[in-house]
C-alpha cells in the first residue's frame, strides 16, 4: 500500500524539496504549512507517517509544533511522527518521542537521514499491519470449534448448554475463574448464534472509570461533558444486531447497574446528555469470575439486575478440574504459539516435561498455560521436542516458590511478571494516596471495586 506522508513546515522551499524526494521514493505527499491546515490534511488523507517542523506560525516558537504532535497522535494514534527540530530544541524533542512521536531529527537534516528514518518509520507500519492481521485471524479462529478444545465432563456439559443457548436470545453468564476461556465461550455462542454475521464487542466493565464505561457503553452527546468534543454513539449501538460481551460485570459500580438494567428491560439506550432514547437489538452476555450470587446478599450487585443477565449460567471448570484435557490443551497451545516463533522446530511434548504440566495446578488456568507453553517453545531452541528443562523453574518442581516481594521470580511466565507490575503499580498508587481507595482506583484508571478485586487477587488487603 503506497503510504502518504503529510509535511508540515512553513517553508515552502522545505516542502518542496521533500515533496519530490519523497515522491520520488514512491510515497504519496500531503503538505501544510501551520497546524489548522495540518490537521485538516490528516483528516482529509489516510497519512500515516508525519514529518513535522516544531517551529510553525503564528509565534514560530517550537511549543507550537510540540502542541501539533499531541493533537495528531490524539487524532491518529497509529501515525508516526518525525519530529524535526533547531539545535536548541532536543529536550522537547526527546520528550515528544516519550509522548508517542516516532523519532527526532536535528537540523540540518541530511536529505539521505530523512528518507531512511521515514522508511523505517513506513516498515514499521507495515509490521503493525501484520501483527493486527494475525491478532484478527487469530480471534476468528478462536471463535471456531477448533479453538473450543476439552473431552472433559464438566467441560462438554459447559458447551452443550453454550449450544443450547447459542440460537436463541435469552442473556448468558458465563461464570468461571480468571482464564478459564470465558470470553472463548462468549464468542463460541456468538459464531453458533443468528447475530453471527454481526459485531461481536467486549468490554471489561473492571478496567474503566464508572463515568467512562457509562459514556462507553451508551454513547454521549457533543458537549454533554468537557472533553465530549463530539457526539460518540457507544458499544450498544455498535453491536446493535449482534452480541455486546460485559466481561467481569461484578465489577460494575451500583448506579450503573440501574441503567444497565433500564436498558436490558425496555431494549433501549440514553446516551450521556441525550434527551431522547435510542432502541437497540443486543444480545447481553456477560461474564465475572466474581460469586454474583453473594454480592447479591451483600447488596453490592443488584438482584433484579442478577436475575436478568443470568438467563442461562454457563459455569467453566478450572484448568485443575479438567487435568484430562491439559495434553491436547498444552499441544494446541504449542501448535498455535508457533505463529510466534516461526522458525522453532518443536512439535512434541516429552512424556516427562507432560508428567510436569498435568502435576501443577494452574491457578491462572487457560492462560497460564497458555503462555506456558510460549516460553517452552522459545526455550526449546532448536530441538524438535519439549523437554522437562524447557518448562519454567516453578514447573519442574525445582525451583522456590514466586517471591512474596515485588520481583517475579527469575523465568517467570510474562502473566506472572505482569501480576508483578500490577501488584507494584497498586501499592505504589495506594501509598501515594495514604491507602484511600477511591484515590487509588481514581489514580490507576480503575473503578474503586475494581481495584478492591485486583487487591484480593493479589493479597494487598
Ligand atoms: N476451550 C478452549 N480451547 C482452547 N483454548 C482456550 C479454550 N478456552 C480458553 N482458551 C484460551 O485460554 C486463554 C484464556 O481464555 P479467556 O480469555 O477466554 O479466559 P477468561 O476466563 O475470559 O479470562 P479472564 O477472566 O481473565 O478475562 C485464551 O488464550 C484462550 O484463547
Amino acid at each position: 500500500m503506497t503510504e502518504t506522508v503529510l509535511l508540515i513546515d512553513d517553508d515552502p522551499g522545505f516542502r518542496d524539496a521533500y515533496r519530490e524526494l519523497l515522491a520520488l521514493e514512491g510515497y504519496a505527499v500531503a503538505e501544510a504549512g501551520a497546524a489548522p491546515k495540518a490537521l485538516s490534511e490528516l483528516r482529509r488523507t489516510s497519512a500515516r507517517l508525519v514529518v513535522l517542523d516544531l517551529m510553525l506560525p503564528p509565534t514560530g516558537r517550537a511549543e507550537e509544533g510540540a502542541a501539533l504532535a499531541d493533537r495528531l497522535l490524539a487524532e491518529r494514534p497509529a501515525a508516526k511522527v518525525i519530529v524535526v527540530s533547531g539545535a536548541g530544541e532536543t529536550p522537547l524533542a526527546l520528550r515528544l518521542v516519550e509522548r508517542g512521536a516516532y523519532d527526532f531529527l536535528a537540523k540540518p537534516v541530511d536529505p539521505d537521514v530523512l528518507l531512511s528514518v521515514v522508511a523505517r518509520a513506513a516498515a514499521r507500519l507495515a509490521l503493525e499491519d501484520r501483527v493486527a492481521e494475525l491478532e484478527r485471524s487469530l480471534a476468528a479462529r478462536e471463535g471456531d470449534a477448533s479453538a473450543m478444545l476439552g473431552q472433559s465432563p464438566a467441560f462438554l456439559e459447559a458447551r452443550t448448554l453454550c449450544e443450547r443457548a447459542a440460537p436463541t436470545d435469552v442473556p448468558v453468564l458465563i461464570t468461571g475463574d480468571s482464564g478459564t476461556g470465558k470470553e472463548v465461550f462468549a464468542r463460541y455462542l456468538h459464531a453458533r448464534s443468528r447475530r453471527k454475521d454481526k459485531a461481536f464487542i467486549a468490554v471489561n466493565c473492571g478496567a474503566l472509570a464508572p463515568t467512562l464505561l457509562e459514556s462507553t457503553l451508551f454513547g454521549h452527546r457533543k458537549g454533554a461533558f468537557t472533553s465530549a468534543i463530539k457526539d460518540a454513539p457507544g458499544l450498544f449501538v455498535e453491536a446493535d444486531g449482534g452480541t455486546l460481551f460485559l466481561d467481569e460485570i461484578g465489577d460494575m459500580e451500583p448506579a450503573l447497574q440501574v441503567k444497565l438494567l433500564r436498558v436490558l428491560e425496555t431494549g433501549e439506550i440514553l446516551p450521556v446528555g441525550a434527551a431522547r432514547p435510542l432502541t437497540v437489538d443486543v444480545r447481553v452476555v456477560s461474564a465475572t469470575h466474581r460469586a454474583l450470587e453473594s454480592m447479591v446478599a451483600d447488596r453490592t450487585f443488584r438482584d433484579d439486575l442478577y436475575w436478568r443477565v443470568r438467563g442461562i449460567e454457563i459455569a467453566l471448570p478450572r484448568l485443575a478440574d479438567r487435568v484430562g484435557d491439559l495434553p491436547l490443551l498444552a499441544q494446541h497451545f504449542l501448535n498455535l504459539s508457533r505463529a510466534l516463533v516461526p522458525r522453532a522446530p518443536a512439535t512434541a511434548i516429552s512424556p516427562g516435561a507432560m508428567r510436569r504440566l498435568e502435576a501443577c495446578d494452574w491457578p491462572g488456568n487457560l492462560r497460564e498455560l497458555r503462555h506456558e507453553m510460549q516460553r517452552a517453545l522459545v526455550m526449546a531452541g532448536g530441538r524438535g521436542e519439549i523437554l522437562e528443562e524447557d518448562l519454567s523453574p516453578a514447573r519442574r518442581g525445582s525451583a522456590p516458590a514466586a517471591p512474596a516481594g515485588d520481583e517475579p521470580a527469575e523465568g517467570a511466565t510474562l502473566e506472572e511478571k505482569i501480576a508483578a507490575l500490577e501488584r507494584r503499580e497498586i501499592a505504589a498508587a495506594l501509598r501515594a494516596t495514604q491507602g484511600n481507595r477511591s484515590q487509588a482506583a481514581a489514580r490507576l484508571g480503575l473503578s474503586r471495586q475494581g481495584l478492591l478485586n485486583k487487591m484480593d487477587r493479589h493479597g494487598l488487603k
